[in-house]
């Protein structure tokens, strides 16, 4: 059995990983070792019925004992702790949800239903750095990837419409205490059917450009508002979140022409599933009974929804797909721009697909 040590297994992403390997019964085949940069000596969570205690996440030796390290931790700690072990010659497996090694030569982008085949290539040549993609970039692949893999996309343009969880737990909180606030402040007229709708309306814009609400972690009101832009800004116009779309997309599938994949992030206020609008140039007219059934036979988790009104509203929505590894894609029609041209709109929880489950099925196929 392989000893694995856990860093960031309390965080809003280790959550859901050990959530999910619990579901999965995946701590029978390892020997799990967690570990806290706050609370070493702590009890550590107990797993099949075993208890611990928390080691300290910056203990190299402790670190270096281990086969395989998974972190969810975030790039900060990556930074600091990943190059002092293979600096000392560390050999073990690194598992890691931030972005930082993602693009590094040495390290592979793991979404194994999209890229199983370069996984394999890399564990064969000693790869034994492995990083879960962006996740706009996961869950459009999942969605997707039936285009993908038969080649026939030429280009992507993407507008996204991200949840407050890919900030982080804080920004969760500050989206949830902003819809509070602002509904306290009209809640009594609201209750009254005879009160004027833009008073109400009016009060609330009132308060949202008042500072009072908490913006700490967003920066500026989410609530009954959207964010156009996430992550830092670069000095080609891309906000960094948008330069991952085409770089991390290429990567992943490892593609020799890189696809061109570009278009505006946009953060609004759903809680933990990110939406995504794509136009698709195809490289050729394919019918679109074709595209649906390569959609849908791609994954276990893709489902295609028909281009229907009831349906769409029903099941390819944020409200439908959280706290479910489904990765529905639906709204499939050829535009008027021509036969090669798609629409699709994808939608994902990007703690699942988005985050934690690409590590755990890469642990999974180390430890056995
Ligand atoms: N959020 C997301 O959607 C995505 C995040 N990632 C990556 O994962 C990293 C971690 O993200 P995320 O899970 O959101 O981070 P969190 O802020 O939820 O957790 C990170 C760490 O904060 C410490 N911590 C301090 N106080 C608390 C508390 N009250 N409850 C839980 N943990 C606490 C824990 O470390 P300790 O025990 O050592 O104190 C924990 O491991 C990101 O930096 C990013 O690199 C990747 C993809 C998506
Ligand atoms: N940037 C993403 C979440 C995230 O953590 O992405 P990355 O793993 O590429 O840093 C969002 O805000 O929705």
């Amino acid at each position: 059995m392989k000893n694995v040590g856990f860093i960031g297994w309390r965080g809003m992403v280790g959550s859901v990983l050990i959530q999910r390997m619990t579901e999965e019964r995946d701590f029978d085949a390892i020997r799990p070792v967690f570990f806290s940069t706050s609370q070493h000596g702590q009890p550590a969570p107990a797993v099949n019925g075993q208890q611990g205690v928390l080691q300290d996440a910056r203990d190299l030796a402790a670190l270096s004992a281990l086969d395989i390290i998974v972190t969810c931790q975030g790039g900060d700690y990556t930074n600091e702790i990943y190059p002092q072990l293979r600096e000392i010659d560390w050999q073990g497996y690194w598992i890691d949800a931030a972005s930082s090694l993602r693009m590094r030569d040495d390290a592979i982008i793991i979404l194994d239903p999209v890229n199983q085949a370069v996984i394999q290539q890399g564990l064969e040549r000693g790869i034994k750095t492995f990083v879960g993609g962006n996740c706009t970039v996961s869950l459009m692949l999942m969605s997707l990837g039936g285009l993908f893999a038969q080649d026939l996309v030429e280009w992507a343009s993407v507008a996204t419409y991200q949840a407050a969880s890919g900030g982080g737990a804080r920004h969760m909180r500050e989206l949830l205490v902003q819809i509070g606030q602002l509904h306290g402040a009209v809640a009594k007229p609201l209750q009254d059917p005879a009160s004027a709708i833009l008073d109400i309306e009016r009060r609330v814009t009132e308060l949202t450009r008042s500072g009072t609400l908490p913006t700490d972690n967003f920066g500026v009101p989410l609530a009954g508002s959207l964010i156009p832009w996430i992550d830092k800004q670069l000095e080609n116009g891309q906000s960094r979140e948008e330069w991952k779309g085409q770089a991390e997309t290429n990567k992943i599938l490892n593609t020799r022409q890189p696809i061109p994949v570009d278009g505006l992030c946009v953060r609004i206020g759903a809680l933990r599933c990110h939406s995504q609008v794509f136009t698709l140039k195809l490289k050729k007219d394919v019918p679109l009974a074709e595209i649906e059934q390569l959609l849908a036979t791609h994954n276990d988790w893709v489902t295609v929804v028909p281009n229907d009104r009831e349906l769409s509203m029903r099941e390819l929505t944020p409200a439908a797909v959280t706290g479910t590894l489904k990765t529905p894609v639906g709204r499939l029609r050829k535009l008027n721009m021509g036969p090669e041209y798609l629409s699709a709109f994808t939608v994902g929880d990007q703690l699942l697909w988005g985050a934690a489950e690409p590590l755990r099925r890469m642990l999974r196929q180390l430890a056995h």
